[in-house]
């Protein structure tokens, strides 16, 4: 706190702006005040590998699943399917988890879907994140879910439980997609229906728009399923794959490694039985170095 710049204060509409201008140092944060007043106070250092965003939406879907915008750093280059580090400032420090980024890299700002672990050390605190607080956000996205890490193929599967969903809502925004593939299929799997996220947006606002309607309307193909209530898809993926319902619902093809592509993306459960099952029907995994027939990322890690 003692090299931090004099805070200034004002409403928080005079501050916001302030943000993103060149002549503030990186690292303010906006705090309110007791009194209500937002002052740019600086509890932080400037931390290089980490830029200050700033939340411009929340949205909770249930008690323990919530989604937010944030500002992009106009230098932030990512690939569709990638995830960042993100998280906030504890004790003087960055506490930071992986995150899958919700939004593709051609929008002007940041999408985050978060669970809301009841003793998580960041989401007890993240799941109050309130419109105009900061975020941390790593400036090296990575991760293994890029189309290039695929051969090209016919059919592209996306197969998602829970969060797992966060970096197919990138992917399916991607135009990309649809010009390499004849069908994408997103399949999201949740306990209960509140965690369909985005069910809304995928099913009637995509296919309205501007410029991803027609691909989206044409080739996207969603297949929500809800394990622990009465729903149209009860079942796991795995069993949906093996018994072929998924195909006969969709009226596509069965899988097969020849043609079809997937990415999975789940928890550390659903990653094993489902990478078990492709490897038996003979996909083999893609990587940077070498393309191949899947790809897998975590959607979160047992600590
Ligand atoms: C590559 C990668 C991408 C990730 N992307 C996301 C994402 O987009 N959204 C997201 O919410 N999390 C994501 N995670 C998990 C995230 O990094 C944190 O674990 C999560 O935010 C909880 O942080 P925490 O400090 O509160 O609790 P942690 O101490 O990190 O986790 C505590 C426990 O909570 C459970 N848990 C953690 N994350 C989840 C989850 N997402 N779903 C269900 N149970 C969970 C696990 O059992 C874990 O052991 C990702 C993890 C990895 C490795």
């Amino acid at each position: 706190m003692s090299d931090a710049p004099t805070p200034s204060a004002g409403t928080f509409s005079d501050i916001l702006p302030k943000l993103s201008a060149s002549e503030v140092p990186t690292g303010l944060l906006p705090v309110e005040g007791q009194d209500g007043v937002w002052h740019l106070a600086s509890p932080t250092k400037e931390y290089g590998h980490l830029y200050p965003a700033t939340v411009l939406t929340v949205h909770h879907w249930t008690d323990r699943l919530f989604s937010f915008t944030t500002t992009r750093d106009p230098g932030l280059r990512f690939e569709n399917g990638q995830f960042a580090m993100i998280g906030i400032e504890v004790d003087g420090k960055p506490l930071l988890r992986a995150y899958s980024i919700a939004s593709p890299n051609y929008a002007d700002e940041m999408e985050f879907l978060s669970i809301a672990v009841p003793e998580g050390p960041l989401t007890s605190r993240l799941r109050h994140v309130k419109v105009g607080d900061t975020v941390l956000i790593g400036r090296k996205p990575t991760g293994t879910l890029l189309l290039d890490n695929l051969r090209p193929g016919r059919n592209l599967y996306f197969l998602s439980t829970g969060t797992g969903l966060a970096p197919f809502m990138s992917l399916i925004k991607d135009p990309d997609c649809y010009e390499r593939f004849e069908h994408v299929i997103l399949s999201h799997t949740v306990r209960i229906s509140g965690e369909l996220a985005y069910a809304n947006h995928i099913r009637h606002e995509l296919p309205e728009h501007e410029f991803l309607g027609e691909d989206v309307s044409g080739k996207l193909l969603y297949y929500p399923a809800v394990t622990r209530e009465d729903f149209a898809v009860t079942e796991r993926i795995t069993k949906l794959i093996e018994s072929g319902k998924i195909f006969t619902d969709l009226n596509i093809p069965e899988l097969d490694p020849e043609h079809d592509r997937v990415m999975i993306c789940g928890s550390p459960e659903m990653l094993a039985d489902t990478e078990a099952l492709l490897q038996a029907r003979g996909f083999d995994e893609g990587n940077m170095s070498k393309p191949g027939a899947y790809v897998v990322e975590k959607a979160f890690a047992e600590r």
